[in-house]
């Protein structure tokens, strides 16, 4: 632990991380992933399905399954009040106080995280009351500025998850996660179930919480079209290995990666239409699709 102040430190630095089944230590799920991500900026993970995306952000908040372990590898977290401090280390229960308060998740589908049978407005008051100690007044008032902030109308604080639209619910998710103030936000595909003019809200939403608010985001997709809208570092995983990482311009612009370069054939044209032809894995060793168990 050291006490460097934040502006030297950037908030998050993952340092040879490797993800794999306890069972099988071998199989390394993540393989020696090392970024970091500063202080009101994003830093994008791209890759196909099953190159370790997730597995990456879980072990950020410490939300690995059971089956799973982080082998190797260092998370290390800058917060004002302990300085810089490896959170892979924690107990369960020091990480409990992070998570929601420090560092907070979203997910891709909002109806899965939130509870049917309790208002909006009481899921998003939960995490004031249990890290903040809000309660009646200031907690009401808080629950209200937050849907204002996330464009709900606080009247709306006491409808149920299902009265409202999905891009209503990722929004309150959104609120729930942001309640607490946390330093770093992290989005697990936050919009892919959203229609287009809806994902466009979201994105921008959280790309002004951020600068707003001068969280870090580790935002994770598949979809390029999102990283050219919110991203200011791109991380470019595949088969658990980082290929490619670097600025945004740098990535878009002048791709090194043959898989980079193939990801970004991807990206829908100004109608929205792709170029449906086939990832080319001839730059693989093995070359052979079928091996990565891939889908875009
Ligand atoms: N509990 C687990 N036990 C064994 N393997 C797992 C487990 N969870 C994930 N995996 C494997 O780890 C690899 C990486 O999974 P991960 O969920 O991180 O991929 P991803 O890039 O986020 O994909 P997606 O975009 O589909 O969510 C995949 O091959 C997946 O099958």
């Amino acid at each position: 632990m050291s006490n460097s102040k934040d502006t030297v430190q950037p908030l998050l630095q993952l340092q040879h991380v490797t993800i794999s089944p306890k069972n099988t230590p071998s199989r390394l799920l993540v393989n020696d992933v090392s970024f970091t991500i500063e202080a009101g900026k994003t830093t994008c993970v791209v890759g196909e399905s099953g190159s370790g995306k997730s597995l990456t952000a879980l072990s950020v908040m410490g939300l690995l399954s059971q089956q799973l372990k982080l082998n190797t590898g260092k998370v290390l977290f800058n917060d004002h009040e302990t300085g810089v401090q490896d959170i892979s280390l924690l107990s369960e229960k020091a990480l409990q106080k992070i998570r929601g308060a420090k560092i907070a998740m979203i997910f891709q589908e909002p109806m899965t995280s939130l509870n049917p049978v309790l208002t909006i407005g009481y899921q998003i008051g939960e995490s004031l009351t249990t890290h903040l100690g809000l309660k009646n007044h200031a907690l009401k008032n808080k629950v209200a500025s937050l849907l204002e902030m996330v464009g709900i109308s606080p009247s709306r604080a006491d409808s149920y998850p299902d009265e409202l639209s999905g891009g209503q619910r990722q929004r309150v998710m959104i609120a729930m996660s942001i309640a607490c103030e946390p330093r770093l936000l992290i989005a697990d595909e936050p919009t892919t179930a959203l229609d287009v003019t809806v994902q466009a809200q979201i994105l921008k939403l959280l790309d002004d919480l951020k600068t707003r608010m001068n969280m870090g985001m580790l935002f994770i997709t598949h979809d390029f079209g999102v990283v050219a809208d919110i991203a200011d570092n791109v991380v470019v995983m595949f088969r658990g290995e980082i290929v490619e990482a670097g600025t945004k311009q740098q990535v878009l612009n002048n791709p090194q990666h043959p898989y980079t370069k193939a990801l970004l054939a991807c990206v829908p044209d100004a109608e929205g239409k792709k170029d449906l032809k086939p990832i080319d894995y001839a730059w693989l060793p093995d070359s052979n699709p079928q091996a990565t168990g891939a889908a875009i």
